[in-house]
């Protein structure tokens, strides 16, 4: 049977621009398209259809910010699909983000200006909000879904036999920092993106401990800085195309700037080419894009260990504890209040 490849957030950017280079590579795949808009879901199927007319693309509703619809589209994966090779855990969200200039124009003046273009360190805030699960957005959307899409669908994953493979869209931004054991959801900072990145450093490392032994491998990879939706709502389109020769030339000392989804995929494409026991659990593969413009991959280590990755871990089994039964709650007094109004009429 042909090899079965999850993709969350396939609608735009790198993960659909992942989908056209995995089609490139084996266009037999059985492709599964995550996505919680089904609109922009079919345009990216159409797409890729067009240039690849006998690919298998399956569509999957996934809004991976809202608990209940992590748990109904993994139900949906283990019905439709009896095994799955890869994983990709790629939607994310940056939401109303803010620079700031004066730490820009600092920066740009000083010995960290290459490091401050290819990590944005001290330059972005967010402005993160609580969702209808009661946690705190970029955290729910960016992590704490994809950790329990994983869990729920360990059983597809983790089979006797066969190795499968899960990989986070991480970025340079994800700092130590910026994260706090004490708040995990970044409830009381600023840069609850550059947190969440670096959970999901954290939790790949740790779902390695527990599950390599069943087959299981994570990775995290970088995409680098890529035009996107997620980069238009930093600055407007216009902006960056009118700084893009300037984009170009910066390319020549940080080779970070990769720029377009499809050079931004290039570490998510080279590691569905790696074999998992290749793989280093505390590297992260960052896509890289040399001032010639020629695409390559380079594992990088991670500032992470794993006492912090261990304890992540073990908080997020417990919210996801307390999340499944807030829902199990929440149907079992739909389902009471069903009956109540059954025997009234
Ligand atoms: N662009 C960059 O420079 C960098 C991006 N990244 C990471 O790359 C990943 C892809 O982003 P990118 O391609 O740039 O940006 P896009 O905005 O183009 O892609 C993000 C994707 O995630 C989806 N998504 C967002 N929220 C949810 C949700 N709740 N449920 C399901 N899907 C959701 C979006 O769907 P919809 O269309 O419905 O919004 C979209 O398909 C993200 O994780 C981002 O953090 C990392 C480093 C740099
Ligand atoms: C004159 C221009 C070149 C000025 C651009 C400055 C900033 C807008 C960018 C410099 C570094 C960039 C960066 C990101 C966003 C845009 C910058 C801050 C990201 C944070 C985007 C999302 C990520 O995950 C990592 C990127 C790191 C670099």
């Amino acid at each position: 049977m042909e090899k079965v490849i999850l993709v969350t957030g396939a609608n735009s950017g790198i993960g659909l621009a992942l989908c056209e280079r995995l089609l490139c590579e084996d266009s037999r795949l059985q492709l599964c398209l995550a996505c919680r808009n089904m609109q922009r879901a079919e345009a990216a199927r159409s797409a890729l259809l067009t240039s690849h007319p006998d690919a298998h693309i399956d569509l999957l509703h996934l809004d991976v910010g809202s608990v209940r619809s992590v748990l109904h589209a993994a139900h949906k994966v283990k019905a439709r699909y009896n095994r799955l090779d890869y994983l990709y855990l790629n939607a994310g969200i940056m939401p109303n983000p803010q620079i700031d200039i004066k730490a820009f124009f600092k920066g740009l003046f000083s010995s960290n200006v290459v490091k401050m273009f290819a990590t944005a360190e001290g330059l972005l805030t967010q402005q993160d909000r609580v969702n209808k699960d009661g946690l705190q957005e970029v955290f729910a959307t960016n992590l704490f879904g994809h950790f329990v899409l994983v869990r729920e669908l360990d059983s597809i994953l983790c089979q006797a036999g066969q190795t499968s493979r899960v990989v986070w869209t991480s970025s340079s931004n994800a700092r130590r920092s910026a994260f706090s054991l004490e708040d995990v959801q970044h409830r009381l900072g600023t840069e609850p993106y550059a947190s969440s990145k670096y959970a999901s450093d954290l939790i790949s490392l740790a779902l390695n401990r527990h599950n390599n032994s069943q087959g299981l491998y994570s990775s995290v990879i970088c995409p680098g800085l890529v035009m996107t939706n997620l980069t238009y709502g930093i600055l407007p389109s216009f902006f960056w195309t009118l700084i893009m020769p300037i984009m170009y030339l910066i390319r020549i000392f940080t080779n970070t700037f990769t720029l377009t989804p499809y050079n931004g995929a290039g570490a998510l494409h080279s590691l569905f080419l790696k074999k998992p026991e290749s793989l280093d659990p505390r590297a992260k593969y960052h896509s890289l894009t040399s001032g010639m413009g020629s695409n390559y991959t380079q594992p990088r280590q991670m500032d992470i260990d794993d006492d912090m990755s261990e304890a992540l871990y073990v908080k997020l089994l417990e919210m996801e504890k307390a999340a499944r039964k807030r829902l199990k709650e929440e149907d079992d007094n739909k389902q009471a209040y069903k009956k109540y109004l059954n025997q009234t009429e």
